[in-house]
């Protein structure tokens, strides 16, 4: 992605050749900083505090802070204890598991002074792959878009509604809902993005249009309960949304609202498409609802809102009456039945056991390693 008009990963090695640097998404859209991580706890606290979020970036950030840990330690209580500690920052996303289950299987039988080179190329082939999976998504969702511009009048864009980031920020690079967004708005579609604000954090309002914005993407930004009236006005032509983790037989966690965007796509006949890259399917589940952990971040998401003051300090304001308590579960489970179709690197198939399983025979069969 470009940011004007430099090509950025979300996460990068420093110049040093050790240090790990991503782009802090607390401070975006006002500020655009980086920050050096040295040490698998900093690793860890940039996911607890969402300095970098999105399931497939966390997965990255986890595996990188796993080669932090063994630059300072590479034995084997080191490794588990790594892997312990970046295991425990956020429990919805499953390619948080996946990618140090894999860390594990790429260490654990090496010898010690043998861990530290093959921890970083493990970390940059996560980073690597992870790219070009997206890359694939956006291949694979891109005809989708294309089918519904061929059927309208040429010059009217076609209207797509997202929730949350699935994008860019959320990934290495090019993300995985609007990864078939960028490819489509590339190829001379015209597009226009309805982005939901994705209350509490806003991820949509500040990083979703942030990264539209950056690549040119016409966008707007609604309020999370505008996408129901849209769509029985017939303003939106499809749904595309991300996951953190989806059941072996197609239930789908992604950003609290998700579900409710569903059930009005569902309602009004509109296609509710979810793009993920494998790592994202917890082949050891079948019911989203009963078994996807579902994060319960503080209240203070809840209660308090952050901005660009009009003096140009980014500050902090309470919105909710004083005294009352604030419930915030940070994701919810919209089942496979409400799922159109999932858009995967191999192609898009029908959210189900029989659909996954027909695209994954290799993963079906074996199981998520965790
Ligand atoms: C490609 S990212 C898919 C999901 O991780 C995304 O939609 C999402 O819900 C992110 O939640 P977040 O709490 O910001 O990490």
């Amino acid at each position: 992605m470009k940011i004007n008009g430099q090509h950025y990963r979300t996460i990068w090695l420093a110049q040093d050749g050790w240090r790990v640097v991503v782009i802090d998404q607390t401070r975006l859209p006002f500020r655009f900083e980086t920050v050096a991580l040295g040490s698998a706890e900093q690793a860890a606290d940039a996911i607890r505090s969402m300095v970098v979020r999105g399931a497939p970036l966390i997965g990255a950030t986890a595996a990188y802070g796993v080669a932090l840990a063994m630059r300072a330690d590479a034995s084997d209580a080191a490794l588990e204890a790594a892997l312990a500690l970046l295991g425990a920052t956020r429990p919805t996303a499953v390619n948080l598991r996946w990618a140090l289950a894999r860390m594990r299987g790429a260490l654990a039988s090496l010898p010690a002074t043998a861990r530290v080179g093959a921890a970083y190329a493990e970390a940059a082939a996560i980073c690597d792959e992870d790219v070009a999976l997206c890359r694939a998504i956006g291949e694979h969702g891109l005809p989708l878009i294309a089918e519904i511009a061929a059927r309208k009048p040429v010059g009217e864009p076609v209207n797509i509604l997202t929730h949350c980031n699935a994008g860019w920020l959320a990934t290495v690079d090019w993300g995985t809902a609007l990864a078939p967004i960028y490819l489509a708005h590339d190829a001379g579609i015209p597009i226009h993005v309805w982005v939901d604000e994705t209350r509490p954090r806003n991820q949509g309002a500040a990083l979703t249009a942030y990264e539209l914005g950056s690549h040119g993407v016409p966008n707007t930004v609604i309020v999370d309960n505008a996408g129901g009236h849209l769509m029985q006005h017939g303003q939106v032509d499809l749904v595309i949304v991300g996951t953190d983790r989806t059941t072996a037989a197609g239930d789908v966690a992604n950003k609290i609202g998700t579900y409710l965007k569903a059930l009005a796509a569902h309602d009004n006949g509109v296609p509710f498409y979810v793009a993920l890259p494998s790592p994202t399917i917890d082949w050891s589940i079948s019911d989203g609802l009963a078994d996807i952990p579902i994060e319960e971040r503080a209240a203070r998401e809840v209660t308090h809102l952050s901005g660009l003051a009009d003096d140009g300090e980014v500050r902090s304001v309470r919105v909710v009456a004083p005294g009352s308590g604030a419930a915030n579960p940070a994701f919810d489970v919209t089942p496979a039945r409400l799922v159109t179709k999932l858009i995967t690197e191999r192609g898009v198939c029908a959210a189900s056991v029989e659909g996954l399983a027909q695209l994954f025979p290799d993963l079906a069969s074996r199981g998520t390693v965790v």
